[in-house]
Formats: structure tokens, C-alpha cells, sequence
């Protein structure tokens, strides 16, 4: 299989349970895939593998045709695949632009340094300004991000998963505990992204789904019983019965 990142056969057991079951997926340098299925479907265990959160039971991940497969999360970062999670994991106390700071200096300088040389710091600050920029927070710069709307704080999530240039960000619902005009919002600003880079989305929202994704995987019990186009994923029988049971 080809593409930017690629799986084959990957499989996770715990216990008796096969979360993830002899999954090949893949995705391209740039736009939107959606993951969704029913509860305990295996989208988290999915994204966790691919991430290095967890270790595959066995089959390959493919980035770039390399084999990455149970490779640690901070070399996959380095590598340019980058994640966030379903729980807030800001720095409350600081400012929302010395979050985004930080995590642009962990990648362009390689540390986590808060005092740093001035002159070190410009392209730092620099770049830390057009990505508020672009993600609508400038306005907040200044403020504690503990104080932002939690719609910001997952904004500010998603700026910081962006601030060590990822070629392919997985976004593990990010819209949960959302209202709907903040659901509007980070769903306007992930199709931004995946005009650039590629975009992996695990999402309960269906209709922001359908309305943003260019191809949908569809998994039940660990394994993927359809993929394809929004239209075509909402005509898909297998699909419906997944999620209504076999009366729809
Ligand atoms: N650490 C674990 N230990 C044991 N079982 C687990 C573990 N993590 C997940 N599972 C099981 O694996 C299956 C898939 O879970 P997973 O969280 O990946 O599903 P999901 O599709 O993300 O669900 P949801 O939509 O509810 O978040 C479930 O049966 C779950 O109970």
C-alpha cells in the first residue's frame, strides 16, 4: 500500500479482546480522513499504535514506506507525525502564547527551556505569532490559558500539535464537550489544515464529518468494514446496521 502513512494488518489484542483487528489503512500527503464507528470500536486503540501510545500486537505502520511501528512518540514527533488527545493538556498557569512558545522552541531549538537568549528566541517568537495568527488566538496572547473558553483551549491544543510541523496530525475528538459554534469553528480550522498537511480525525459528530471529511474509515470490533467518500459512506448499508443495528 502506498501513501504519506500507511498500516498493514495491524492487530492489538488485550486479553480476549482483538481492539484493533488486521486494520490496513492508509492516508496522503494532504486532506481530511475521518475515523468513526461505534464505542468500543477501536479508534483510540487505533490512533494509540499509530501514535507510539501503545504497542501493536503485530502487522506494520508505514510512514513514508519506512517501517515505524512501535517506535517511541517523541521520535515520531521528530518525524513529523503528531497527535491530541481527548483530555486538555495545556500548561494552565502560563499564557496561551508561552504554551505555543514552548512547543516551538521544543522543535526548533530541541528544548524546553522557559529562559532562553533573546536573540534565539526571534524566529521563535516569530513563527509562535503567525500561528496564533493563523488559528484566530492572537487576541488571547496574553492570557492564562486556564482562563480561555474550553473551545480556545482546544484550539490552542491543536496550535500546539501544529507547532512541531506535522505532515500528519491525528485528532482524537476533538470536539467533544463542544458547544455547537466552537464545533463550527475547529471544524472550519481542521479543513484549513488538511489543505496542507494530512489530517486524521476520530470525531462522534457526523454531520461535521460528512460535511469536512474527504474519506471516511468506518471500523467495528477493531477491523474496517467500509471506506470512501463521505456520500458514499452514508449509503453504505454495513454502515448504518453498525450503528443502528440490523434493523436500519
Ligand atoms: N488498555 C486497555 N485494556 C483493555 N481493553 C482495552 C484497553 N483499551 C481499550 N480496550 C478495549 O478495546 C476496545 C476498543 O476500545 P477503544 O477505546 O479503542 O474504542 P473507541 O472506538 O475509541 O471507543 P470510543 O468511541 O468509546 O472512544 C474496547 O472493547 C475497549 O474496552
Amino acid at each position: 500500500m502506498r501513501g504519506l502513512l500507511c498500516t498493514q494488518n495491524l492487530c492489538c489484542q488485550f486479553g480476549g479482546v482483538m481492539a484493533t483487528n488486521d486494520v490496513c489503512f492508509s492516508v496522503d500527503h494532504n486532506g481530511l480522513t475521518s475515523i468513526i464507528g461505534p464505542n468500543g470500536a477501536g479508534k483510540t486503540t487505533f490512533i494509540n499504535i499509530v501514535t507510539g501510545k501503545i504497542g501493536a500486537s503485530s502487522g506494520k505502520v508505514l510512514f513514508k514506506e519506512k517501517d515505524i511501528t512501535n517506535t517511541p512518540t517523541h521520535e515520531l514527533v521528530k518525524q513529523g507525525i503528531c497527535r491530541t488527545f481527548q483530555i486538555n493538556s495545556l500548561f494552565e498557569n502560563l499564557s496561551v502564547f508561552e504554551n505555543l512558545r514552548i512547543a516551538r522552541q521544543a522543535k526548533v531549538g530541541g528544548s524546553f527551556r522557559i529562559f532562553s537568549l533573546k536573540q534565539k528566541l526571534k524566529p521563535v517568537i516569530k513563527d509562535t505569532w503567525a500561528m496564533l495568527e493563523r488559528l484566530g488566538l492572537e487576541k488571547m496572547a496574553d492570557l492564562p490559558a486556564k482562563n480561555l473558553a474550553y473551545g480556545d483551549q482546544r484550539v490552542l491544543e491543536v496550535a500546539i500539535a501544529m507547532a512541531g510541523d506535522p505532515k500528519i496530525l491525528f485528532l482524537d475528538e476533538p470536539t467533544a464537550g463542544m458547544s455547537p459554534s466552537e464545533t463550527h469553528q475547529i471544524a472550519e480550522l481542521i479543513r484549513d489544515l488538511a489543505n496542507d498537511i494530512s489530517v486524521v480525525l476520530v470525531e462522534h459528530d457526523m454531520d461535521m464529518v460528512m460535511r469536512i471529511s474527504d474519506r471516511i474509515t468506518v471500523l467495528q470490533d477493531g477491523c474496517i468494514i467500509s471506506e470512501g467518500t463521505p456520500q458514499e459512506i452514508r449509503n453504505d448499508q454495513e454502515v448504518k446496521e453498525a450503528y443502528l443495528g440490523k434493523a436500519a
